[in-house]
């Protein structure tokens, strides 16, 4: 073991460690006017404190903190009719650099009170100097027979004290303001300050007379007290000119730690940046930051509000802050009563949840992909919009008040509608009630529009299709499927399913030709289309009238188009249309029939070329092809063009004579 030279205690040399306080404690300067405040403030709370536990019996008054400003004289002035300092507190807390009452004062009254200190590293006063070349204080104390102090230093390691004039209780800072802090000095600049930093706090904050500040912070208070008017008043004011939030959460609690707040779910424009937290953060009711990314977990930073907790440490670097167990634990603390509150209007108000739905949703999923705690707590409320359709001709399912059920839908099945009538249902839910048709297989479109042809086709079979159509289900599908990993999700447009398909007819081979109707179509179309990339494959798609099913359809297979649409995420482009994909043709269709029996009358003129019925089968067959792409928005500016010009010429053949 090594041996022990020597211990000792680690010295700091006042006039070089000072001049760092002043310049760098805090990266603006402007937060002087924070720290003078909060000490008023908690001065003020500490005579309450006092005159609870008896030790004081006198008057203690109407809380005031006022703000002079003194142009001619370039001083800004605080004064507070709190607890004072006597003398002997000046020497112990002023002139002691980091040394706080706040712990002592708190052991000492704990019993006596409930009031929040907000001060408690021995710092803030001494931020006065980033903008002061002089400073005075001028204080007396509560304390029976205290006789007033006046305090001065300018910002070297000397101070003077001496007696006062001062005869009312309480403490009076005057900062003389450098020459290039003179913005100090201005009305508007000092309101503003208070607006920002001091607005919430519980004393009255007077500049110039007027109270500038709004006092009450409605997160403190109980939910039980509030009405939706004071939460929705609260959001207004913090976010001016915003929409009306869709839902809040109320923070409260005091165990393990300190938290309260209020939380609101904006409404979520495209052109927000979701990275960009705009919850305020406080710490006992003094505006921190605007910003809580340390604080805060990713996927909440899409909500807007407050969050105010004195466990949260301000003054230590903001990277630290993530890596703090506390505010770990808070950060997880908050992301529970986010998924509570979605919970509760899930149980409570259905039509509310649905209505909120499109906004909610991308957080929801957001969240779920994010956070796994949250991903646990909130798997059963996700939901999707369905086809799943109320039978009949009967009307859809009305948005009703949160006492009825409006999950029933008229056929008391688990799906509920918004005010479009659109029905939602959870995956579950769709699961279990499709478990006879297609068990462990959801169908869904991503697309209402381009996938309209193909949805419409699992309609009319009774197959239910949802909606995965926002912007983050391309990463949530893939979710879905690590999570339900025996369930198999099949886009409309990818390989269809058997229930769709027709083999009641059989495919009977033509003597004539030694080929079944499928095969002669499939060639008739290699032969037009001349597309080695596009596979075509022929089927009879079931129907009630042969005519409501199209006579083909584009097919994308399920994982090509997948890894086509991640290598274009990837380059940050959008996906193409894949070059190779089946084209599908309805050998039930009319039209294809009509085609086939066209075609066999073709002969091969006497000089090769095709005969007129060829040309003009052909270009059925690549019409029908490109209707096809059109259904799917697959087409591009020469597929479009092509395709006009064909149009022409087919209807040029057909009005020959
Ligand atoms: N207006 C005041 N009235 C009474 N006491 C005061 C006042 N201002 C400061 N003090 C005393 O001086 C001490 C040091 O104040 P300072 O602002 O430096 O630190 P703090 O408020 O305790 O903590 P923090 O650095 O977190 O603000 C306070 O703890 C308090 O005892």
């Amino acid at each position: 073991m090594a041996t022990v030279l020597e211990q000792g205690n680690i010295s700091i040399h006042t006039e070089n460690i000072f001049p760092i306080i002043k310049k760098w404690l805090y990266s603006d300067h402007e937060i002087f006017l924070r720290e003078l405040i909060s000490n008023g403030v908690d001065a003020i709370s500490k005579l309450n404190m006092v005159s609870r536990s008896s030790e004081f019996t006198g008057e203690v008054g109407e809380p005031e903190i006022s703000i002079a400003i003194d142009k001619e004289a370039k001083t800004l002035s605080i004064t507070d009719n709190g607890i004072g300092m006597t003398a002997d507190e000046v020497k112990k807390y002023i002139n002691q650099v980091a040394f706080s009452s706040a712990e002592e004062f708190v052991t000492k009254f704990k019993d006596s009170s409930d009031e929040n200190i907000i001060g408690h590293f021995g710092l803030g006063f001494y931020s006065s100097f980033m903008v002061s070349d002089q400073v005075e204080i001028d204080t007396l104390s509560y304390q029976e027979g205290a006789t007033p102090v006046h305090w001065s230093c300018d910002g070297t390691t000397t101070f003077e004290l001496s007696d006062s004039e001062r005869t009312e209780r309480g403490t009076t800072i005057t900062l003389h303001l450098m020459e290039e802090e003179a913005e100090y000095l201005e009305t508007n600049r000092i309101q503003q300050l208070i607006k920002t930093y001091c607005d919430f706090m519980p004393v009255p904050i007077k500049l110039d007379g007027e109270e500038a500040n709004r006092k009450i912070a409605p997160w403190k208070q109980s939910p039980s007290s509030l009405t939706d008017e004071d939460y929705l008043e609260l959001y207004r004011y913090l976010y001016p000119f915003q929409e009306d939030p869709l839902l809040w959460v109320h923070l409260n609690t005091d165990y393990p730690f300190v938290v309260n707040g209020i939380l609101y779910f904006p409404k979520l424009k495209p052109d927000v940046d979701v990275t960009k937290g705009q919850i305020k953060l406080f710490c006992n009711q003094v505006f921190v930051s605007d910003n809580c990314e340390e604080i805060i977990p990713q996927f909440l930073l899409p909500l807007r509000g407050v969050v105010d907790s004195s466990d949260i440490p301000l003054n230590v670097s903001r990277s630290f802050l993530q890596n703090d167990r506390t505010v770990r634990r808070i950060a997880d603390y908050i992301a529970k009563k986010v998924g509570d509150r979605l919970k509760e209007l899930y149980r409570s108000d259905k039509a509310k949840y649905i209505e909120c739905w499109q906004d909610l949703g991308t957080f929801v999923k957001f969240g779920s992909l994010n956070n796994d705690k949250f991903k646990q707590q909130i798997a059963d409320f996700i939901i999707f919009r369905t086809t799943n359709q109320v039978s009949g001709d009967e009307p859809k399912v009305e948005v009703q008040a949160a006492e009825d059920d409006a999950w029933q839908s008229a056929e008391g099945e688990n799906a509920a509608a918004d005010a479009k009538g659109n029905l939602y249902t959870t995956l579950k839910e769709y699961l279990e009630r499709n478990q006879e048709k297609h068990e462990n297989r959801v169908f869904y479109a991503t697309d209402e529009v381009s996938q309209a042809t193909y949805i419409d086709l699992h309609k009319r079979q009774g197959l239910e299709v949802l909606f995965l159509d926002s912007f983050i289900d391309t990463h949530f599908v893939p979710f879905l499927e690590r999570e339900y990993s025996d369930v198999k999700f099949s886009r409309v447009d990818s390989d269809l399913d058997n229930t769709l398909i027709d083999e009641s007819g059989g495919d009977i081979v033509d003597p004539a030709t030694n080929q079944t109707k499928g095969e002669r179509v499939k060639e008739l179309f290699e032969k037009a289309l001349a597309k080695p990339k596009v596979t075509i494959r022929t089927d009879a798609l079931k129907a009630d009238d042969a005519q409501t099913a199209p006579p083909a359809i584009v097919l994308l297979p399920e994982e090509m188009r997948r890894m086509q649409e991640m290598m274009a995420m990837m380059q940050q482009q959008t996906a193409q249309f894949p070059e190779e994909h089946t084209l599908l043709v309805n050998t039930a269709h009319p039209l294809i029939q009509n085609l086939l029996d066209m075609s066999q009358g073709t002969i091969v003129q006497a000089d090769g070329t095709a005969s007129p019925t060829t040309a003009m089968a052909n270009m059925i067959c690549q019409h029908v092809y490109d209707l096809a792409l059109m259904a799917q928005k697959g087409f591009d500016a020469d597929g479009m063009k092509s395709f006009v010009e064909r149009s022409n010429s087919l209807l040029t053949g057909l009005t020959k004579a």
